[in-house]
């Protein structure tokens, strides 16, 4: 029997609900083996309205992770979520480019939810630059899209598919634009693109503010089902299965932050996508 692995290289969410928390769990909920390269440390304070710290970790630590993992192991995927900066981005492009034969999910995380605040501003200029080039998928949020494409505010499906070529032109194979809760939509729209023609991927909105580490979890699905060889429509397709029923049963951590649940669709799934 194979054990097909995956990679993450991201940022821990100390709550658990996003990052790399959210990325291992969903790898194990999807039968896949996953392995980390930490690169940074988020904490949020109580005492300050949940407010977010992070804590970098050194370039050469996340070096040594990413050997231990491709020289030592040896991975089926590949993702990426928070890096945190310039110099770090370069890092895993270099690697990326060094061990380009596994298919890589980039996840351009700019933002945590509930603010439109770029965390590493400086780091939005060599995303679109030195990372998306290198992405078979790459999952931005409308914020993040916008941000990639040059296009101004994203409030349409049109819009979205302006976005989308865009973003394509930058070198990505394939481009997976999240309108989640924030388009304005009676269902919660995707929009995938790979050069030729768009596909929107459609599941229930489901009404609620439990949807921390949504995006993380979404695309570590997606890397989980690459990981395994499945073609990328049909790893997305499970995967929008997968986060829909996740966000269905979210829930309050406290009053600040609600996380998708990372279990449902194995303890209470039924299929979500039309
Ligand atoms: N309220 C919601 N109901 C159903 N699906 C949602 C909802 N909010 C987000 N999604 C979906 O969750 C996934 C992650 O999207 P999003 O929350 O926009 O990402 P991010 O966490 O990176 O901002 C996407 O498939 C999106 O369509
Ligand atoms: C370490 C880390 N990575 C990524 C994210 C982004 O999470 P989301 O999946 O909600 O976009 C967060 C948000 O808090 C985070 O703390
Ligand atoms: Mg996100």
């Amino acid at each position: 029997m194979t054990i097909y692995k995956a990679l993450t290289i991201a940022g821990s969410d100390s709550s658990g609900g996003a990052g790399i928390q959210a990325d291992l769990k969903t790898f194990q909920e999807r039968g896949v083996y996953g392995m980390t390269a930490l690169t940074t440390i988020v904490a949020m304070d109580p005492d300050n309205h949940w407010a977010h710290q992070v804590f970098p970790v050194s370039l050469d630590t996340v070096r040594a992770q990413l050997k231990t993992i491709l020289e030592g192991v040896g991975v089926h995927a590949l993702k990426t979520g928070m890096l945190g900066s310039v110099e770090l981005i370069e890092l895993v492009a270099e690697t990326i480019e060094t061990y380009h034969d596994q298919p890589v999910v980039i996840d351009p995380v700019m933002v945590c939810k509930g603010t439109d605040e770029v965390l590493h501003p400086e780091t939005a200029v060599a995303l679109r630059e030195v990372l998306v080039p290198k992405a078979t998928v790459v999952t931005p949020n409308l914020f993040e899209a916008a941000q990639l494409s040059g296009c101004g505010p994203i409030r349409t499906v049109d819009e979205m598919k302006e976005a989308a070529v865009n973003i394509h032109r930058l070198g990505a194979k394939y481009v997976l634009i999240k309108g989640g809760g924030k388009l304005q939509h009676e269902k919660a729209i995707d929009l995938l693109y790979d050069g030729e023609s768009f596909d929107i991927l459609e599941a229930e909105r489901i009404e609620t503010t439990y949807t921390h580490g949504a995006g993380c979890t979404y695309s570590a699905a997606i890397t989980a089902e690459l990981a395994k060889g499945k073609p990328v429509k049909e790893a997305v397709r499970t995967a929008k299965t997968f986060i829909t029923e996740a966000i269905r049963h979210g829930f309050p951590l406290n009053e600040y932050v609600g996380p998708t649940l990372h279990a449902a669709d194995r303890l209470y799934g039924k299929k979500a996508v039309q």
